[in-house]
């Protein structure tokens, strides 16, 4: 069963329009990037998917059914904000609350959730933290336990925005893999709101653009080209090759990793 499905989905505030005419369909697996300049719209797009945020038109279905709030078929890794260090909650609090906060750990036993919240805590690798109040962790060892926290629920659906922002290279990179190593695993669509490829453009299977109300799909190699890129944001854009990394240059500079295709 396909993970999500939009039907020529359009997303306005007022008169604004964010995106329009948007089918795509994510299957279950699939590592999907969504890009774009601030303002795109691609929070937004989460939310929708979240059942936060109506459509203005068109339709949208998560798992086969039409989206509902607070579905345990989906996991959220929200924008990141570090914790305050005097916050009285332990790694294993944090993770504790995506059961809590969830209909689906209505009548779990006490016992049924401590295990399944210290399996969460050895999946990302966080057990030796376990009982550390969460500001007092990196940011990478606060993002780990996001993404226990989001998957804890066993979601056919991972939605991350930004999550490796402000992390440093290896954190990163080790983030990027956790999410990566758990979609193969559990076959868990992922779909990745960022603004630089150049950690998962390994691993992302297709790219979502999104710019100036208008957007392109398709593997990196077919979006992220001067043509594309200029055709969509409506001026001229360069990508270039530097050094095997992909920097798009114009609209807003990011820098893409490159693999030679
Ligand atoms: N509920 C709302 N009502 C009106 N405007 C909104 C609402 N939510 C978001 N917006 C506006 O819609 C635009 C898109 O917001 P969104 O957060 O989706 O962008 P984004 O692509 O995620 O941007 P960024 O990269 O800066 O995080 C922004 O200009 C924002 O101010």
């Amino acid at each position: 069963m396909t993970a999500v499905r939009l039907r020529d989905a359009s997303l306005a505030y007022g008169s604004r329009v964010l995106w329009e005419g948007l089918s795509l369909d994510i299957e279950p697996g699939e590592f999907v990037a969504v890009l774009g300049p601030n303002g795109a719209g691609k929070t937004s797009l989460l939310r929708v998917l979240l059942g936060q945020q109506a459509l203005s038109r068109g339709s949208v279905e998560v798992g086969g059914r039409p989206v509902q709030r607070g579905s345990a078929g989906i996991g959220y890794v929200p924008q990141q904000k570090n914790f305050d260090p005097g916050l009285p909650v332990r790694a294993r609090d944090l993770v504790r609350f995506g059961i809590d906060g969830h209909r689906w750990g209505v009548g779990l036993r006490s016992r049924k959730r401590d295990a399944l919240v210290d399996h969460a805590l050895a999946r990302v690798n966080a057990t030796a933290y376990a009982d550390v109040p969460i500001g007092l962790l990196s940011g990478g060892e606060q993002q780990r336990l996001r993404i226990a926290q989001a998957l804890i629920t066993e979601p056919d659906v991972l939605l991350c925005d930004e999550p490796l922002l402000s992390l440093d290279l290896s954190h990163q990179e080790s983030v990027s893999a956790l999410i990566d190593e758990r979609r193969k695993a559990t076959n868990t669509a992922v779909i990745f709101v960022t603004h630089s490829l150049d950690p998962i453009v390994d691993r992302v299977d297709r790219v979502l653009y999104i710019a100036a109300g208008r957007f392109r799909v398709g593997t990196v190699a077919e979006v992220i080209t001067s043509e594309v890129l200029s055709e969509l944001f409506g001026s001229p854009i360069q990508v270039l090759e530097v050094g095997g990394r992909l920097l798009v240059l114009g609209g807003e500079t990011y820098p893409h990793h490159h693999e030679e295709h």
